[in-house]
């Protein structure tokens, strides 16, 4: 199986790209010793994810892409540093704002905003058990007591990143099965860095890249 696995940027997945061998001494692309396997680093947010995998999507053809990240939970019962499988992700600014009321996309009429993952962790390796959440995925990282009670009225997420709707996204245009995987560095809530655990988040995200690589391979 050729994997494509996706990160927003190196130091989310340091350990993987310990592993890995840089494809050209500039950009984001690294393949795998056994050559079966990339890794792309796209930058953050939507419009950077979604544009190097249609562009890596377009020169290689793939088995299944795997979006690693760290995100932040709105979600308490998450523990800092727990990874989590997102089986579902809204692109939750997409729409218009109506006096107070927000119209989605689909309200619109031009098209969707709610993505899912095509494949689950447990079509690909047995015994490695993640919890499910949903996430929404946003250009503003929510930071404000007024904006995060509204969003959570509106789409109750467990979970948000700055990429995870748009990989998914670009995923489906691809045909090309997809899960996405995040560790949570931090809760959602008023803007306070000194309390964001990245560190766990990080070594936590690796050490499960790291056994499912070890998993594919044996
Ligand atoms: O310093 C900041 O305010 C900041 C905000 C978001 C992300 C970062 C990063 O250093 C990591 C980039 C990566 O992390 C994801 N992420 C992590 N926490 C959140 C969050 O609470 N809301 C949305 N995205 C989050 C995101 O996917 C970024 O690509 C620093």
């Amino acid at each position: 199986m050729r994997i494509l696995f996706v990160a927003a940027t190196v130091p989310e997945v340091d350990g993987l790209v310990s592993k890995f061998k840089k494809a050209t001494p500039t950009g984001g692309r690294y393949i795998s010793a056994d050559l079966q396997h990339t890794l792309i680093i796209t930058g953050v947010g939507m419009v950077a994810a979604a544009f190097a995998i249609g562009h890596e999507h377009a020169k290689n053809h793939y088995d299944l892409a795997i979006n690693l990240g760290i995100a932040g939970s709105f979600d308490r019962n998450i523990a800092l540093g727990e990874v989590v499988e997102i089986t579902s992700d809204t692109l939750a600014e997409l729409g218009a704002q109506d006096d107070s009321s927000f119209l989605t996309i689909n309200e619109l009429g031009f098209g969707e905003s709610v993505f899912k993952a095509s494949k689950k962790l447990a079509d690909i390796v047995d015994g490695i058990e993640l919890r499910k959440a949903t996430a929404i995925t946003v250009n503003t990282v929510h930071g404000n007591e007024l904006s995060i009670k509204k969003i959570i009225e509106r789409l109750n997420p467990n979970m948000e990143s700055m990429e995870g709707a748009a990989f998914f996204y670009a995923c489906h245009q691809a045909k090309l099965p997809c899960i996405q995987i995040r560790a949570v560095s931090n809760y959602v809530e008023k803007r306070n860095r000194d309390t964001w655990q990245i560190g766990l988040a990080v070594k936590n995200l690796n050490t499960f890249a790291l056994q499912l690589l070890h998993r594919l391979e044996v």
